[in-house]
């Protein structure tokens, strides 16, 4: 197994934030983009506008490398902004797929900011290629851009609409002109997107988090298949798509979202929590101490501890400055015992029947080597307790997940798994109980996409989809 492949597990999707009307309009997202970190860490981008001029800047890496000091006073020329962190689904990672996309055409400047996957992007793109597009990138987002160049209506926002009524897939997107900032939601409401005020000027961003950290109110979930068009007259409510089975990523709670952000209508910490309750309810066992696995499972642990009076503990520390650009140990130094990310606190878990949480098991690799890891500092026996079902198939949606044959539950049973993961017994959340923390007791049609625990995708999907299907 090559790094690459031990790496590329589940990953952050995209963060997208966007504001019109603020003297501080850069800076504000800049500070947005921070907060939106872990939705992407391979590039982060600007664009601004001033009503004639549109400023941007994007880079590769973190929002802190990919932004320079030295361009925040040209950006902050304009009066609306839209920012980017980006975690690759479509598209190789360079800097041509960074994102805000910005173009100018016959209508003026636009910027298009894009969290999701279009699943029919590779048709749309061969289609307008035949027809004399010429791409600028590899990503999925630019379909759009030509999709709305194409369109002949005289209103933007009905060129928006009709470019939206062609693509498939899951969107939250931010599109700002000259004049105006149009946010929309995909009809199934996959992905998340908040509207939030600052002062007298509106901002939306992927996660709730990003208000706080900028000041701004949270105003209210954006709906599926709105959009919202903001300019100096305020906001305006319209809708670009009709009613469609709503289907909002459960992962976002289970994994990609910040504790501290609420998505429609539930704070991820609260539901994460309630995951590690209803666990125990469905699994439970006896030991001495609960543990969770840094950062996302320990809500849950927390929940399982509390519901079980197991005591909590903090028995692995991860190390916070090595992410997905650190140069990883090679695999006979990882042999070697070589722990860059996590180590266990020996004190708590030493002679103790630990009970294990984390949020989700991909391939198996966390959940194996922390068991081995929690053995080797003397535990005497490790229960492995995991916040959501067995992921067994993947993803379309903008959540870069390994192909299906990677997926180990995908061809194995839970036994077969805690023997790979040599825990002394594991068990998942099943999704009828997973579903109770949203209130939802009767396991039917519950508004959530949970297909990669059953398969049932929300949309169209088209299996050939993998991330270099547009670069040749
Ligand atoms: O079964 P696997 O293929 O190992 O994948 C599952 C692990 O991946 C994620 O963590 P990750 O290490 O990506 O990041 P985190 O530190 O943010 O939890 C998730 O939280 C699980 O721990
Ligand atoms: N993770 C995402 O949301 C990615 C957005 C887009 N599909 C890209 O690859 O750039
Ligand atoms: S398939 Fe899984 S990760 Fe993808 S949108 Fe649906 S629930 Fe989220
Ligand atoms: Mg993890």
């Amino acid at each position: 197994m090559t790094d690459d492949e031990l790496f590329d597990k589940w990953h952050e999707e995209c963060g997208v934030f966007a504001i019109f009307g603020h003297e501080n309009a850069a800076q504000l997202t800049y500070f947005a983009l921070v907060a939106l970190q872990h939705r992407g860490q391979e590039s982060a981008g600007i664009a601004t506008v001033d009503g004639l001029k549109l400023y941007h800047q994007k880079g590769m890496g973190l929002v802190s490398e990919a932004i320079p000091n030295e361009a925040m006073p040209r950006l902050s020329k304009g009066h609306a902004a839209v920012g980017h962190v980006r975690y690759s689904t479509t598209g190789v990672s360079q800097l041509i797929n960074a994102q805000p996309l910005v173009f100018n055409f016959q209508r003026g400047n636009m910027a298009l900011a894009h969290n999701g996957n279009l699943v029919n992007a590779h048709q749309l793109h061969s289609f307008l290629e035949h027809r004399g597009a010429i791409f600028q990138s590899t990503s999925d987002t630019e379909v759009v851009a030509h999709l709305i160049a194409r369109s002949g209506h005289t209103d933007m926002a009905d060129n928006i609409r009709e470019a939206l009524s062609i693509v498939k897939g899951a969107y939250a997107f931010c599109i700002l002109t000259d004049d105006k900032l149009y946010a929309m939601r995909d009809a199934n409401g996959l992905r998340p997107m908040v509207l939030g005020k600052i002062g007298d000027a509106y901002c939306v961003s992927s996660e709730s988090c990003a208000f706080d950290t900028i000041g701004a109110e949270f105003v209210r979930d954006i709906e599926p298949g709105e959009m919202l068009i903001i300019s100096k007259d305020g906001v305006e409510s319209t809708r670009f798509a009709g009613s469609a089975k709503r289907a909002l990523c459960t992962f976002e709670y289970i994994y990609f979202a910040r504790p501290d952000s609420d998505i429609d209508g539930f704070n991820v910490h609260a539901v994460r929590k309630d995951f590690g309750k209803l666990l125990y309810r469905e699994h439970p066992v006896e030991a001495d101490v609960v543990i969770g696995v840094p950062d996302s499972s320990i809500s849950s642990a927390i929940g399982y501890a509390e519901e079980s009076g197991i005591p909590y503990e903090i028995g692995l520390i991860k190390n916070r400055y090595v992410g997905r650009t650190f140069i990883q140990p090679s695999q006979e130094l990882r042999a070697r015992g070589v722990k860059l990310k996590l180590n266990a606190v020996r004190k708590i878990v030493e002679g103790k029947r630990v009970v294990m949480i984390d949020d989700s098991i991909v391939r198996g690799t966390t959940s194996g080597r922390i068991v081995t890891m929690l053995r080797e500092a003397g535990a005497v026996e490790v229960h492995v307790r995991i916040a959501s079902p067995p992921v067994t198939h993947s993803c379309f949606y903008g959540i870069d997940t390994s192909a299906r044959h990677e997926l180990i539950a995908s061809n194995k049973s839970v036994e077969q798994i805690r023997e790979y993961i040599g825990a002394d017994t594991l068990a998942f959340l099943t999704e009828a109980t997973m579903m109770q923390a949203f209130g939802i007791m009767d396991g039917k049609e519950h508004g959530h996409c949970n297909a990669c625990f059953n398969g049932k995708y929300p949309t169209e999907v088209y299996e050939d989809l993998t991330k270099s299907i547009m670069d040749r």
